[in-house]
């Protein structure tokens, strides 16, 4: 609360904030109180002062009637704000309500009624109100109606798109699986997801409605006296404008400014509720002191140096920071393995290195370098051609809309200057490398059109259309079977082979990790709590947990599975001491007192722990160390 309540706060101090908090304050002001203050004064007809023009008595001049143009013009603000924003609301509800109606009702009727919202929103909206306010009748109610409906098909076509496009979303999909109903499943998962831009567009439209409102008003077919708003202001005002210019342009003036006031807002709005993670970005993240790994000087020729990497995300308590100061190097051509359980922070490092992590998260680190130089800084075209990601889910990674072959194209068009013949033909010649069956073929299909192991053959071979120094696979096998697991796995160690590129594959599975990686590191909790050699005996209980539950051939189908008892902490609940403290065997006071450091046990070798186990068979003994 208190962080959205400071957001707002600094998206009021740039200049556009500032102009419109200072203008809506002015126009609801004047609405609430100028009638209250100066209503008599706007309604006395002085038949001595007809028709004058500014004087210091009527700084605006006098109306036929004698009445002050000055008073009238500020006394009409509640009358042309309030119209036009009930006529918004009237459109935006109507909006919602032709909007969402397609997605409730039989499919015809649904087709039927987007049809008809499609023809309206091709008629101009003013003709649109001008029209309806024929049929509702001259007055202010039908001029309210009449710009009501008529912004309402372009409030209904928004929202028809925004429906959509929150409709294909696989949380919806979940819902509607669970069995929830379609108006609960409107109601509880679609709408609350797009009210934000909605209300942004309310807000500029309410700017709209008011310029219709002045409109239909000097047309005299809007409010009738002996009410009056600013629309019939001008309308009285150009009667006498070659007199008394002022009496038309102050009402003119009043409506350009209530609009501005409008728009303003809207856009402050849409810089909070769109934008707001970059006023986020900008206030520092109050992390927690990062941890003390010791780290060892990483070889000369590393290609990737992390050192106390942090990441950080803002929530409703404060911040939470799911990786509390990773550290580790990778060598050209090392096979790195990252394992963990879920929601240790093995993703967020790798987004972090690949400058993925989007604000509001907030990436920290001693050292984060790629290739010899700071991933901050590091420019686009050397990250896409010497960083190759490959995602768990390579269909959400490829643009459903373009072919396969293009996609991959793109790289060699952007970041080598090959013309579109080219790099379709160097793009051919990756996915043949990367076995793809029929490359020239495939490379003309979309990627709903590749199974699931050829889209992440093909994501490989779109890391290697540039000359990759890192892959970074996260999760690539996981939703894959095993024949074509086993693929992909061959095929990264043959890009490490053929390229010369290290490799850093994150995993669940341990045992895909050992198979492929030459080191391995183990992280809890945000840290990283071990890092050895793959095949060399683990030290931290929690790695030696995690082998354990490992299934092979050779486990005991008699015996009941391994389960490390207990959950990982959540990012924001990690107790003192050592994070995996609750879940250990070992545990000691010390432990839960006091957090262990990463430190050197042989070579390369480094273990967080009070109580590393240094026997490979039992784990029974083990030894007080690295304190
Ligand atoms: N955008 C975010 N905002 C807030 N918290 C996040 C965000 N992304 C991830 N987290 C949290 O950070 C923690 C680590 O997430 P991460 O995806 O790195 O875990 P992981 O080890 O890769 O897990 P998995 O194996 O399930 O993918 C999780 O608890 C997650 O809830």
């Amino acid at each position: 609360m208190a962080r959205r309540g400071s957001v707002w706060l600094s998206a009021v101090r740039t200049p556009v904030g500032a102009c419109s908090a200072v203008l809506l304050a002015a126009v609801v002001v004047l609405a609430v109180l100028a009638p209250v203050l100066w209503g008599d004064a706007a309604a006395a007809i002085d038949t001595d002062a007809i028709g004058q023009g500014p004087s210091g008595a009527h700084w605006f001049g006098t109306d036929s009637l004698g009445r002050d143009l000055f008073f009238r013009t500020l006394v009409a603000t509640r009358l042309s704000v309030g119209l036009a924003v009930l006529a918004t609301v009237i459109g935006v509800g109507a909006g919602v309500v032709l909007g969402t109606l397609p997605s409730v009702l039989p499919r015809w009727a649904g087709r039927l009624l987007t049809a008809a919202v499609n023809v309206a929103v091709a008629f101009p909206g003013l003709l649109l109100a001008l029209f309806l306010a024929v049929i509702f009748g001259v007055g202010t109610q039908g001029a309210v109606l009449a710009i009501g409906f008529a912004v309402a098909p372009a409030f209904a076509r928004l929202v028809q798109t925004l429906t959509a496009s929150v409709s294909g979303r696989d949380f919806v999909d979940a819902a509607r699986v669970s069995g929830v109903g379609r108006i609960r499943l409107l109601a509880r998962h679609v709408l609350p997801n797009i009210g934000e831009p909605l209300v942004v567009n309310a807000t500029i439209g309410a700017g709209s409605a008011l310029l219709a409102f002045a409109g239909l008003s000097f047309l005299g077919i809007g409010v009738q006296a002996p009410d009056f708003d600013w629309g019939r202001l001008l309308r009285e005002g150009l009667d006498g404008i070659y007199v008394n210019p002022v009496a038309a342009l102050a009402p003119c003036a009043a409506v350009v400014l209530a609009g501005l006031a409008f728009n303003l807002v809207g856009e402050t709005v849409a810089a909070v509720v769109g934008v707001r993670t970059r006023a986020t970005k900008r206030s520092a993240a109050p992390l927690p002191p990062a941890s003390t790994a010791v780290v060892a000087e990483p070889a000369a020729d590393a290609v990737l140096v992390v050192e106390n990497l942090r990441v950080a995300f803002p929530g409703p308590g404060g911040w939470t920071v799911p990786v509390r100061g990773v550290s580790f190097s990778v060598r050209p051509g090392e096979a790195i393995g990252v394992v963990g359980e879920s929601g240790s922070g093995k993703s967020l490092t790798a987004l972090a290195v690949s400058r993925l992590i989007e604000a509001p998260g907030v990436v920290t680190a001693d050292r984060l370098e790629f290739d010899g130089k700071p991933v901050e800084k590091a420019a686009d075209r050397d990250l896409g051609t010497s960083l190759a990601m490959v995602f768990q889910d390579p269909m959400t990674s490829f643009n459903p809309a373009r072919r396969v072959g293009r996609q991959l194209a793109e790289v060699s068009e952007q970041h080598h200057g090959l013309s579109r013949r080219a790099a379709f033909a160097r793009a051919v010649e990756k996915l043949a490398a990367v076995r793809v069956p029929a490359a020239a073929r495939r490379a003309r299909q979309y990627p709903h059109e590749f199974s699931g192991g050829m889209r992440q053959r093909a994501m490989i071979g779109m890391g290697l259309m540039g000359r990759p120094k890192l892959v970074i696979a996260d999760e690539p096998t996981t939703a894959l079977d095993v024949t074509v697991q086993r693929q992909v796995l061959r095929l990264l160690a043959r890009t490490r082979e053929a390229e010369g590129a290290a490799i850093l594959l994150i995993s669940h599975d341990i045992a895909v990790v050992s198979q492929t990686c030459e080191r391995m590191l183990v992280m809890y909790a945000g840290r990283v709590v071990e890092d050895l050699p793959t095949g060399s005996p683990a030290q931290h209980p929690y790695t030696r947990a995690l082998l354990a539950t490992t299934v092979d051939l050779d486990t005991d189908r008699d015996e009941p599975l391994a389960v490390i008892p207990g959950r990982p902490p959540e990012p924001g609940q990690v107790p003192g001491g050592c994070a995996f403290a609750a879940r250990c065997p070992l545990a000691t006071d010390r432990c839960r007192s006091e957090d262990p450091v990463l430190v050197p046990a042989a070579g390369r070798h480094r273990v967080a722990c009070w109580h590393p186990q240094v026997s490979v068979l039992s784990g029974q003994s083990h030894e007080e160390g690295a304190a």
